[in-house]
This record gives C-alpha cells, structure tokens and sequence, in this order.
C-alpha cells in the first residue's frame, strides 16, 4: 500500500467531489488526475462522488480550482465547486479576507463567504457573464454570433426546442410543465456527451418555471450523468428563463434543485450572475490508490 492520498469530501446541494488541497500538500506524485477521478468517484472501490477537485496555487488569483468529471473530463467550471473551494480556503486560512479570487478554465470568478466565528455556512459567487453565442457555448449550427433560443430539436418522432447557455460551460435547458416528468434519462444519455450539436458535450437541464422569481431544475451533465445540483445550471436555467420571459431579471430567483435551493440573479447593470448557497463538509480522511 502506498503513501495514500489525503482528501476532503465537499458538497453543495448534495452535488459532492473530492477536493484534493495542493496548496499545502504536494500533489506530484499523482500521476493522472483524470484517472484517479474515475477511480474516487467509483461508490464501491472507490469513495463515492461526483468527480474529482483540486485547489491550487495561482498565479493571477488567490486560489486556483481545477474539476474532474467522474468519467475523468476535465470542465470548464463547477458552481457547486466554486463555494466548496471557497469555504475551505478561508476556514483553513489559505486566504486572509472574506473576499478573494478563484480561478478557473473560464476565468477568475469572485467569491464572497458569508461567516460567522469563521465557520461558512454560505458563499455567494460572481459567475460573470453568460455567454450567449452559438458559437461560442457552443452549439454546432449556423446563425454565428446570435443566441440560441427556443431552437427546435427532433429526436425520433418527438418534437423538442432548447435554449442554449454557458456559464464558463455549455448548457442546453429544456422548459417544462412538471419536472417530474421531464426526460432527463432520455435526453441526457442521448445529448450530454455524445451529440455532434454539443461539441464540447453539454449538461442537459430541464426547468419548470413556479412564478416569476422562482423555478425547478433538474440536470444530467456531462461527463458524470444526473447529480443532486448543479451551480452553473442554475445560473444557466435562470438565464434561460429570462430570455424565454419567464421569469424576472434583476431580482434574486429561488432554484430548487434536487438537493436544495440556490439563488441566482442576473444583473443588467454590470450583465454578472450571482450565485449565493451553501458549501458543506462531509467527512475527509486518505484514500489508497490502488
Ligand atoms: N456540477 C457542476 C458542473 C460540473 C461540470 C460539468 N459537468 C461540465 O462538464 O461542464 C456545477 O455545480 O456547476
């Protein structure tokens, strides 16, 4: 048996990986990150999870977070992730304010933890911008440079439209009237990593709008199927809903997600999303590689 890998299992929203710390702790000797996502994330042989995280060093922030899917993928981005890093960089003082810089594939993004006796219960992230265009989320198609809206899709004999967002990460979202019908086996497993519309896979959301300050969402995504929540989707589902004109822009939305609630605004003055929800602590302990 070898040295063993020391780790931390996080969740938002029950939306769980495990978040390896090289900002204290040298990581080289991990010879593939990739892999050893799918080997944690395995419930069996392994410790059970959504995918794989590090917190780093940066260059250019106070802190870098690189995610893993549990197929291995590496993502643009992790919502759910991004407060997790953040409420354990600040516990375990890696930073010295309540705010700080995170950086990822898709850029910086400020975090804002909200504690009390040092202890976060709640972090509120800048998402930034929503990108919009086709091409740039991406989806295949012509029409570059213009958004993807209510955009028709045939699968078999079945009629679907989409409206397409990234988050820093692609997302295709799907309105509904019941959540719980919504065919999220269906759609995901056909969608998610393997449709040439997606060239970069897309996590497939589906949204049932309450009121107007208010939705449900649900999610397969890409590279690690149906999860509990999903952060940049519900920024994603939130976005959607305001170009559909279904539900209010400037205000906070309430999400629920299968694990929980999260609350999203757009906000016109500065076109940044904020994401504010809870971070938690599983259990940590070192996993044997075998
Ligand atoms: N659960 C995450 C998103 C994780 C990455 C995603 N599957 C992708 O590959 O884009 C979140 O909370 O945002």
């Amino acid at each position: 048996m070898g040295q063993g890998i020391r780790f931390i299992k996080m969740h938002g929203l029950g939306n769980c990986y495990i978040y390896l710390d090289g900002m204290t702790h040298d990581l080289s000797p991990i010879a593939s990150f990739p892999e050893l996502s799918q080997q944690v994330s395995d419930p069996y042989k392994g410790i059970g999870s959504d995918g794989l995280i590090l917190i780093l060093p940066s260059a250019d922030a106070d802190v870098q977070m690189r995610i893993f899917n549990k197929d291995g993928s590496e993502a643009m981005n992790c919502g759910n992730g991004l407060r997790c890093v953040a409420k354990y960089v600040y516990e375990h003082r890696l930073v010295d304010s309540e705010h700080f810089a995170i950086e990822t594939r898709s850029g910086n993004k400020q975090a804002v933890v909200h504690a009390r006796n040092g202890a976060v219960n709640e972090v509120t992230v800048d998402m930034g911008e929503p990108i919009l265009e086709r091409e740039r989320i991406p989806v295949a198609g012509e029409k570059r440079g213009q958004k993807v809206i209510r955009e028709h899709l045939s699968i078999g004999d079945k009629e679907y439209t989409f409206t397409a967002v990234s988050m820093g990460n692609p997302h295709a979202l799907f309105f509904v009237e019941d959540i719980s019908k919504a065919p999220i086996h269906k759609l995901g497993a056909l969608l998610a990593d393997k449709d040439p519309l997606f060239p970069n896979g897309a996590n497939i959301g589906f949204v049932e709008p309450i009121t107007d300050r208010e939705v449900n969402y649900r999610v397969w995504e890409c590279g690690s199927g149906i999860t509990q929540a999903c952060g940049t989707g519900a920024c994603a589902s939130v976005v959607a809903s305001i170009l559909e004109e279904r539900v209010t822009k400037d205000v906070p939305v309430t999400v629920h997600l299968d694990g929980g609630d999260l609350t999203i605004e757009w906000r016109s003055e500065t076109n940044h999303v904020l994401m504010t929800g809870e971070a938690k602590v599983i259990c940590e302990g070192v996993y044997f590689q075998e």
